[in-house]
């Protein structure tokens, strides 16, 4: 039987899921989509071929509701959907901070719920979707919700204790590399090299340096130490990255990211 999935509030998440899920083989006969602006509707329907439809339209016919609004639109969302959520809908938030509780207690008792935490890598199929289930999601919704995200990239099954870090290291996760690498092309205009070529030199080795941490299995220590010459250029650079106390502000950095999340529970933000 068909599965119809309905994408609600999609944005720039809800589009880079909805486009992984078309390459990925589900028919955009089986796909839906919500927006809040007509123009928005349009843009989806020319560039995927889904069909655009209201909140309740989805809720009432749509088997899976994936819902990526913000946060702070998560409320206003789910009181106007309750009324037409059938028993049994599979639900999955995409939203960070927003706990399956804050959705079950808003839709009918007994409803599928499971919390997803992806991120903008989705675009290129390199995602990492955290996902935990609801007090009512069973093995099967686990399965359906992987089956989804998993058209965009990689999966974690975590209980939702941990969803709030995970968040503030996989969901925000892309953020502070790309701040990094801003900083470094920075570094390249000020040794004098022209933008393009600085831009050029980080990016790869920002690629090259991804491509090993993933596929050689060794240890981020053990290849920083491999490119760690004695009395070398590296060693000089690592000192002033300790004595700018940039491990401190990375740890600092992501338990803020993790207290936002948790902030963001409430749904007001
Ligand atoms: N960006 C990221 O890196 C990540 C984001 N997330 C989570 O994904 C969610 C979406 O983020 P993102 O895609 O960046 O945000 P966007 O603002 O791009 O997408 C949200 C979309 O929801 C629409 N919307 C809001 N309310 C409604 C409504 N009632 N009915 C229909 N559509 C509605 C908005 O419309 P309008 O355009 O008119 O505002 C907007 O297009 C957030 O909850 C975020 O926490 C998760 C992981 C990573
Ligand atoms: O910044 C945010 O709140 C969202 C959630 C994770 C990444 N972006």
């Amino acid at each position: 039987m068909t599965q119809r999935v309905a994408v609600l509030g999609a944005g720039k998440i809800g589009e880079a899921l909805l486009s992984g899920m078309i390459r990925a083989g589900f028919s955009p006969t089986d796909l839906l989509v919500t927006t809040r602006r007509p123009e928005r509707a349009e843009e989806l329907r020319a560039r995927h071929g889904v069909e655009a439809v209201s909140n309740a339209e989805a809720a009432k016919t749509a088997d899976t509701l994936i819902l990526t609004v913000k946060p702070q639109d998560m409320g206003a969302l789910l009181d106007e959907l309750a009324p037409h959520v059938p028993a049994q809908r599979l639900v999955i938030s995409g939203a960070a901070g927003i706990t399956t509780a804050f959705i079950e207690q808003r839709l009918a008792e007994g409803t599928p719920v499971v919390r997803v935490m992806t991120n903008t890598p989705a675009v290129v199929e390199e995602a990492m979707s955290v996902i935990s289930a609801g007090t009512h999601a069973t093995e099967k919704h686990l399965v359906h919700t992987e089956e989804i995200f998993n058209a965009v990239g990689k999966s974690l099954r975590v209980p939702e204790s941990q969803q709030d870090a995970a968040t503030a290291l996989s969901g925000s996760g892309p953020a502070y590399f790309y701040y990094l690498v801003e900083a470094m092309i920075d570094a390249g205009i000020l040794l004098g090299l022209p933008r393009a070529q600085a831009h050029d030199l980080i990016v790869q080795a920002a690629t090259g340096a991804a491509v090993m941490l993933r596929d050689s299995g060794e240890h981020p220590v053990r290849l920083r130490e491999a490119v760690t010459s004695p009395a070398g250029t590296t060693i000089n650079a690592i000192r002033e990255l300790e004595k700018h106390g940039v491990r401190a502000a990375l740890i600092a950095a992501l338990e803020a990211a993790r207290d936002r999340s948790r902030e963001l529970a409430s749904g007001n933000g």
